[in-house]
């Protein structure tokens, strides 16, 4: 049974906001904010597009967060209207969004986050989608899931926004990797291993960055790594084939393409040193590739070597 009808403001109409507005439009008031493809102005001003709004979603990168939260913050009253985030990168500033919406609505505004196995397509063709409703607040999480109620995108509720951040953010990081390794037939054998050592360094980093490790086996984490790195179109899976295949074009391309959204993170990550990118030997790795792409059958022999073959200690 869908819950009560909403009114929902979408920000963004590219891939994820189209399949939103398809997805809520049948028991909710949904209206749709992005900038002019030529001119790049604003459709409408944002605050005037917002200020009836029950819901608004963010489904665009995260690098306009940051300006667009602060806006809204600054013009609507507390308690009044929820926010929700599916943007997967860092900002300029290497923030999550889970980082900027705490800044701007803290506890006074409810905020959330999706993230999960739900590509665009799929749901636009009527498949269906999952993700992990993230947020401090089980209220907030709990009318996120009403929202989606009677839809074919089904939601689970976690109160972890930041573990469930960096999740959606590592995946994009690791998947490259898999696309690189498949394109150089390096095995199905090499394929799991690789997706177990990546779960095992994305709960490391959770933790580190202030989340829980068991998110990285949700659908934040292991449902969306998985879906990116088997999915045959998946984007993430092409930036590695391609940089293997001595294809390096969208190295030049901007964070706010979702192609290199996880190129993107690597580059804040050495920037702003949210967590030492040296001690985690698979981010270490994927680093060098993107540096140097045929340096990688070296480096995973060399993280094999040294992950399963190392000597015993003496002590
Ligand atoms: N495509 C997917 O299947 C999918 C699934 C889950 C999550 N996501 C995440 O959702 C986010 C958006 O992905 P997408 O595929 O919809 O991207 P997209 O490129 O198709 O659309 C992004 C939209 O945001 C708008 N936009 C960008 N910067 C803006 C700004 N400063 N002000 C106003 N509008 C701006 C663009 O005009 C565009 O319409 C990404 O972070 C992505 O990782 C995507």
């Amino acid at each position: 049974m869908p819950g009560q009808a909403k009114r929902v403001l979408i920000l963004g109409h590219g891939a994820m906001g189209h399949a939103f507005e398809s997805l809520l439009r049948a028991n909710h008031e949904v209206a749709v904010w992005d900038r002019d493809l030529v001119t790049w102005q604003e459709t409408q001003p944002l605050e005037e597009a917002a200020h009836d709004r029950d819901i608004v979603i963010f489904a665009l990168p995260t690098n306009p967060h940051d300006e667009l939260a602060g806006r809204l913050a600054a013009c609507l009253p507390a308690g009044r209207s929820l926010y929700l985030s599916i943007a997967k990168g860092l900002d300029a500033q290497g923030r999550t969004p889970a980082q900027i919406f705490e800044h701007h609505f803290g506890l006074r505004i409810g905020w959330a986050l999706l993230y999960g196995p739900m590509l665009a397509r799929e749901l636009q063709a009527g498949l269906p989608g999952f993700a992990m409703v993230a947020s401090a607040d089980r209220a907030v999480a709990a009318e996120c899931v009403a929202l989606f109620q009677g839809t074919h995108l089904l939601l689970e509720p976690l109160d972890d926004p930041h573990g469930a951040a960096w999740a959606a953010i590592m995946k994009n990081v690791y998947v490259p990797l898999i696309g690189a390794a498949d394109a150089l037939a390096l095995g199905d054998n090499l394929r799991g291993c690789l997706i177990t050592e990546m779960l095992r360094e994305m709960s490391a980093i959770l933790e580190r960055m202030g989340g829980h490790a068991s998110t990285a086996y949700t659908l934040a984490g292991l449902g969306d790594l998985v879906t990116s790195s088997t999915g045959a179109s998946s984007h993430h899976r092409r930036v590695g084939a391609d940089l293997a295949e001595g294809r390096t074009g969208h190295l030049s391309a901007s964070g706010a393409n979702i192609r290199t959204e996880g190129v993107h993170t690597l580059e804040m990550v050495r920037a702003h040193r949210p967590f030492d990118p040296e001690q985690f030997a698979l981010f270490d790795l994927i680093c060098h590739f993107i540096d140097e792409p045929a340096s990688l059958n070296q480096r995973l022999a060399d993280y094999l070597d040294h992950r399963f073959r190392r000597e015993p200690s003496s002590s």
